[in-house]
């Protein structure tokens, strides 16, 4: 049996764009001898469509648009298509998650999804009515069976997140399936693709002949889908693979391939190849084609120019050095050679008369109190406001260069350095920030090795480094790691050996600054607990110190 991967990446609501791609990629599938061909969950409609979903004339386009299929697909290829569908049970929420194969012009079946993930980023029993059965269907003598995306996540959420009853995957092997196909919309983080493979594999301890694990593709907001669709077979040997983050396509006969694929793991070219891909996708997703961003000649400005040219090219994206009184000379220097080396248009706007001109407005309101952070942060809000201006006139896009370690602690200006369309690194820790940097110079600078090694310091007082007012990057994250993502508490962080004071410190302006992050815009998601859907935390409380 030849099984076809259709790696697409869809667009949420362009169903006639997804719908032509999925006969596209089906013809090809035709023309290669495939006797079926799978798309990834929900592709007719995009994932995750959210509350696009409380509306029934985009819940019609999704059985309109599988009506089409049925008349435009290739009639000697089974296609397998994600949608949504009514749940017609009579009791329970209204959709349904569904899998519909179309061969001949029918829908010769149909599995909806068991299994709805409600923790993180997921938020599907707020939409769909789980599958009460699990059914087979016989193609070309071989016994099929669907596990949709988190059906096949039994084993691990019950390790993490969630306690389900069913293993569906289970329930498809006794009745007697063969072959499991696994459409997902199973989004990035690092090195996912180990844990993808390793529930692969264990669908093979169950029993079956092989697994066939088609991805999405693509950044919807925050979520980036790698692809990386794997085949495993009999032997739990991986032995086909799709690219990561772009679309792909292959035709795979697990009896006839005897080739293992050894999975090759390069941390910073997977974390680099995603937010290329979640930075172009948002970008043009959004219906932008150009962005600009404020330079400062620092580490996070750089790496997001950088990116950006990876996603855009260079002709497609502007910098802007805005100094200040404080500015360093390197500030300026660094900065035009950033440009230089990336070819990127580089202006110089310089803000001290408008810094000037706001401390003069500002001045008998303030009362001679001393200068503190309320002007330290006008002058990001001055650089802010200029880049919306920009904005405004040219529909350029601000990308905002805040890191994960400046979002968790606040060491950000509201309305300032925080205005902006996408937060491109705000999942990525600073001493994250620093490795990435190494990498993308990897075989030669791309990134001014200055800017790399010099301290960093925010620049909006005089001598001012990061260091006076947040614990060395190294301490810091190490904290950041065991709060945020291993959810420790200060008294089991301390017990790790951090100096309680600075732990004390930590949490607490974690805790003080969530106010700030609720009005940040979209990071690209890259690790298992970025800011954003996946951390929801109350504002106005007492703080709770953990
Ligand atoms: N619960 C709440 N809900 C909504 N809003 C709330 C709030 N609590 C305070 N606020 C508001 O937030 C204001 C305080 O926040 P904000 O104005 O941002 O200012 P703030 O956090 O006080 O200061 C910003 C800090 O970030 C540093 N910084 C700025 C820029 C860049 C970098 C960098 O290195 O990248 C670092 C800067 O040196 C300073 O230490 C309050 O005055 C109040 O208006
Ligand atoms: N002089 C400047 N010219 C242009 N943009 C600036 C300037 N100073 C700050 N910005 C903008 O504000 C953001 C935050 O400033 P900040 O200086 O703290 O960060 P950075 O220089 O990128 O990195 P680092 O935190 O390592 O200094 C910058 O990334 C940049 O987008
Ligand atoms: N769409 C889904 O069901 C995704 C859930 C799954 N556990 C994943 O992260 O890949």
């Amino acid at each position: 049996m030849k099984i076809a991967a259709g790696q697409i990446n869809s667009v949420i609501a362009d169903f006639e764009g997804n719908r032509e791609k999925i006969v596209e990629y089906s013809l090809r599938g035709a023309k290669e001898g495939a006797d079926l061909i799978v798309f990834p969950e929900l592709s007719l409609c995009g994932y995750p469509p959210m509350d696009l979903l409380d509306y029934n004339s985009f819940v019609e386009e999704n059985t309109l648009s599988l009506r089409w299929l049925q008349r435009h697909l290739p009639a000697e290829i089974a296609v397998a298509v994600g949608h949504v569908s009514l749940n017609s049970s009579g009791t329970g929420k209204k959709l349904r998650n569904v899998i519909s194969v179309i061969y001949g012009g029918e829908v010769i079946f149909t599995q909806d999804k068991t299994l709805l993930p409600t923790y993180d980023v997921f938020d599907e029993t707020r939409y769909f009515e789980p599958s009460s059965e699990r059914k087979l269907f016989t193609f070309r003598g071989e016994k099929i069976g669907i596990a949709i995306c988190e059906d096949l996540w039994w084993e691990s959420a019950r390790d993490t997140d969630s306690v389900y009853p069913i293993d569906p995957v289970m329930e498809l092997l006794d009745l007697g399936a063969e072959i499991i196909l696994v459409p997902s919309a199973s989004p990035f983080h690092k090195s996912k693709i180990k844990k993808r493979l390793a529930l692969c594999r264990k669908t093979i301890r169950k029993g079956a002949s092989s697994v066939f694990y088609i991805n999405s593709v693509g950044a919807n907001d925050s979520l980036i889908f790698d692809g990386n669709s794997i085949v495993v077979d009999r032997k739990g040997r991986l032995v086909k693979k799709a690219a990561d983050f772009e679309e792909d396509f292959f035709v795979c006969d697990p009896d006839d391939s005897c080739n293992e694929i050894e999975l090759e793991y390069d941390k910073y070219g997977e974390i680099e190849k995603a937010l290329v891909l979640g930075l172009r996708d948002y970008v043009h997703k959004c219906g932008f084609s150009r962005v600009h961003l404020g330079s400062s000649g620092g580490i996070d400005s750089a790496l997001v120019a950088a990116l950006a040219v990876k996603a855009l090219g260079a002709e497609n994206v502007k910098t802007f050095a805005m100094p200040s009184r404080y500015s360093s000379d390197g500030s300026l220097t660094d900065s035009k050679k950033l440009a230089e080396n990336l070819g990127v248009s580089y202006d110089v706007i310089a803000i001290e008369d408008m810094f000037t001109s706001f401390l003069g407005a500002l001045e008998p309101h303030f009362g001679g109190r001393e200068m503190d952070v309320a002007e330290e942060n006008i002058q990001a809000r001055i650089r802010g406001t200029l880049m919306m201006g920009y904005s405004n006139k040219w529909g350029s896009l601000v990308l905002t260069t805040g890191n994960k370690s400046e979002l968790a602690t606040g060491y950000c200006t509201l309305y300032g350095d925080m205005a902006g369309g996408l937060a491109v690194i705000g999942d990525l820790l600073k001493t994250e920030v620093f490795d990435l940097c190494r990498y993308i110079n990897r075989d030669g600078e791309i990134i001014p090795w200055e800017i790399i090694n010099k301290p960093p310091s925010a620049e909006l007082r005089p001598d001012q480094k990061d260091e006076d007012s947040l614990p060395p990057y190294d301490v810091l994250d190490g904290i950041l790691v065991e709060y945020l993502m291993n959810h420790r508490t200060a008294d089991e962080i301390e017990a790790l050996g951090y100096e309680p004071e600075t732990v004390e410190k930590i949490v607490k302006l974690v805790g003080r600054v969530e106010y700030k992050r609720g009005q940040a815009p979209p990071v690209l998601r890259i690790s298992d607990k970025a800011f954003g859907t996946g951390r929801r935390m109350p504002v106005a409380r007492k703080l709770y110190e953990v």
